[in-house]
């Protein structure tokens, strides 16, 4: 048993923290190691298994990541963008994989994983769920087989808690709509649309967000032409595929060389 891999979970009292740690937990590929909490937070000290509702597990929260990752092999990290930075410099020392399923990067924060990952394995994506990796490379396939007369659009709805947007999948499908038609997505990217608009730019590749209630994750990628429409389409109904998804990347990224990852380098897609 000692031989499993150790992981630590940051962001352990999230939505996604709570249920990688139950997972990772009861996994039987890997020991829970660690769990990190931002300073403050009301389960720093705390034993996990207790914070949780459970029966104690010997995990006691913490809020200081070095301390916590000197003893993994992996760190599995929803969290925030600028604390993902933080975490992967720590990782990096460490010498543990970093998966990040953190989203809602800016350009400065995307600059600073790649640094990281020039000493670490990262293993970064959007959306960690098998379907939405499938659904990234249908949307590639679809987009390079049909011209810019076929409008793409890409719809995302969460839940309202949900502070980033687009989501990180829509980006990733948005990306895979561009690379198949060869052109950049910065270029083409089209958001908030609001009030006098004018029509809709040929090749732009269209972006909206829903936010409400409890919705886990939709997104469809619509290829909308003259008199048809093509809408390819992923409903997480479960959180759970997320952290599966998360898990496979940090038994996958063991005995990498450094790198940036994503989850079709994991899958094999
Ligand atoms: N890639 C994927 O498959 C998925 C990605 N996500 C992303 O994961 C992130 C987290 O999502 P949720 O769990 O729903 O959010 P959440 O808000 O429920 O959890 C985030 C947790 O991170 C903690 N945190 C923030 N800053 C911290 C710091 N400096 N140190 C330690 N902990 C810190 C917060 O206290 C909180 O417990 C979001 O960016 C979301 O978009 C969510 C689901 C799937
Ligand atoms: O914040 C969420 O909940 C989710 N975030 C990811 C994203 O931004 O795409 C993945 C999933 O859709 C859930």
């Amino acid at each position: 048993m000692t031989d499993l891999p150790g992981v630590v979970i940051t962001g352990v009292s999230g939505r996604m923290g709570r249920m990688l740690a139950a997972m990772v937990a009861a996994s039987g590929k890997a020991r829970l190691v660690g769990a990190v909490e931002r300073a403050g937070h009301g389960w720093v000290g705390q034993d996990l298994g207790a914070a949780l509702g459970g029966a104690a597990n010997g995990v006691i929260v913490t809020d200081d990541p070095l301390e916590a990752f000197a003893t993994a092999q992996a760190v599995i990290d929803f969290t925030a963008p600028a604390a993902t930075v933080e975490f992967a410099a720590l990782a990096a020392q460490a010498r543990a994989v970093h998966v990040i399923g953190t989203t809602g990067f800016e350009p400065a924060h995307l600059a600073a994983l790649k640094a990281a990952a020039r000493h670490a394995v990262i293993v970064r994506a959007g959306n960690m769920s098998l379907g939405v990796n499938l659904l990234v490379q249908l949307t590639k396939r679809v987009a390079a087989a049909l011209d810019a007369d076929w409008d793409v659009e890409v719809v995302e709805a969460h839940h309202r808690m949900k502070v980033d947007a687009p989501s990180g999948t829509a980006l990733m499908l948005g990306q895979a709509a561009a690379e198949g038609r060869g052109v950049d997505l910065a270029q083409n990217r089209e958001a908030g649309r609001d009030g006098l608009t004018g029509a809709r730019a040929r090749g732009a590749i269209g972006f909206s967000s829903i936010r409400g209630g409890d919705i886990v994750g939709e997104h469809d990628v619509i290829f909308a032409g003259e008199g048809e429409r093509v809408i390819l389409r992923h409903v997480a109904t479960d959180r759970a595929i997320f952290a599966r998804g998360a898990l496979r990347a940090a038994l996958w990224g063991q005995g990498q060389k450094p790198g940036e990852y994503d989850m079709l380098d994991v899958l094999g897609l």
